[in-house]
């Protein structure tokens, strides 16, 4: 059965800005009680008045707690906690918060990869953790992963965001095999470049090669993509994925992962061999953009040379 979201407890971590943002706009919206958590205090508050406007009956409540999801295990759990005695059991947890940043691995810090698989790996252990057992014991319960179509595929740039993306997924794939006979339903989204404020941020650190990988797909509205991962996380559905690039990765990138239903697995079994070709060609595209990058670099490295 569906869950219900007219007075359920929704939790979503990085509900301050993003995608965050409009997953709480879009649950409020359908009348959930909403708990943020994020680090600065000051954008909290803002996207609070800001979702408040959005409110269909008085009794409607956002709540917001400042912490770090990445940092200590114990903050995590004191913070759930607060906000259970505030606005009952949590019904649904949505695993927004993250960071991206991009670059080549011969560049890239080795702080860096430490730093993305803390918030966007932990940082989603944590606030799970701390919800599980009280949704086992309820027999209710939604926890979504915001993980990346660079949780699905590994691209030129990603060397540190895309593992600690894929994390997710096993950590999915796992938990949801011993939650499912307790009623609690796991959702991994799987959102293409969306237009956030994360995505500007990332954008000043991607090299020539990933940018233009990249401007193969369109770039997503943040509503559009929170409107899905609610509609999915509602449903219960394993899988959650946007438009045609979408859909074509998730199907083809399914392996093992739970089945929701019996149409997905019959379209997971009939186009599997199609959408390995069409990725064929993506894949032979990409790596030609990357040998035009080098030779491009490697000419001009000349001319600086000679001039
Ligand atoms: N935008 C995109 O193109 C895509 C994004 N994603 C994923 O979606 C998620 C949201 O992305 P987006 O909306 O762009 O991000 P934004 O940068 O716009 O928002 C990130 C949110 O997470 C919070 N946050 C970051 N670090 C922490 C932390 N350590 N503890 C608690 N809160 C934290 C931020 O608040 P504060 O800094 O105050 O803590 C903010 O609320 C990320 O996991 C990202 O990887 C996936 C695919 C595409
Ligand atoms: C049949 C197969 C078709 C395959 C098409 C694949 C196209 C991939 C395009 C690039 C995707 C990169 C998304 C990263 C988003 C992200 O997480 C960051 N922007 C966060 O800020």
């Amino acid at each position: 059965k569906p869950l219900a979201l007219p007075g359920a407890h929704v939790v979503v971590t990085g509900g301050s800005s993003g995608i965050g943002k409009c997953i709480a706009i879009e649950c409020y919206k359908q009348g959930a009680f909403i708990t943020l958590v994020a680090r600065n205090e000051e954008k909290l508050l803002q996207a609070k008045k800001e979702i408040e406007k959005y409110s269909i009956n008085d009794k409607q409540v956002v709540l917001c707690i400042s912490v770090d999801v990445s940092e200590d295990y114990n903050q995590v759990e004191n913070v759930i906690k607060q906000a259970q005695e505030k606005l009952g059991p949590v019904d649904m947890l949505v695993n927004c918060a993250g960071l991206a940043l991009a670059g080549k691995f011969e560049d890239l810090e080795v702080s860096t990869f430490e730093k993305l698989m803390n918030i966007n790996y932990l940082g989603s252990v944590y606030p799970s953790r701390a919800v599980i057992t009280t949704m086992m014991e309820r027999r209710v319960g939604r926890i979504v992963f915001v993980s990346s179509q660079a949780g699905q595929l590994g691209l030129f740039g990603y060397t540190a965001y895309s593992p600690s993306k894929f994390a997710i997924r096993g950590l999915a794939e796992a938990l949801q095999m011993e939650v499912k006979p307790y009623n609690v339903y796991i959702t991994v989204a799987y959102p293409p470049d969306t237009d956030t404020p994360g995505l500007a941020l990332e954008n000043k650190t991607k090299p020539l090669e990933t940018r233009l990988i990249s401007e193969t797909t369109s770039i997503c509205k943040p509503e559009q993509v929170a409107k899905q991962i609610v509609k999915d996380a509602i449903q219960g559905n394993f899988n959650s994925s946007i438009g045609s690039d979408g859909y074509m990765l998730s199907s083809l990138t399914c392996g093992m992962a739970p089945v929701t239903s019996i149409t997905e697995g019959l379209q997971q079994v009939v186009t599997m061999g199609l959408f390995r070709t069409i990725a064929l060609f993506y894949l032979g595209s990409f790596d030609s953009i990357v040998r035009r990058c080098m030779m491009q670099r490697a000419k001009s490295e000349i001319a600086d040379k000679t001039a």
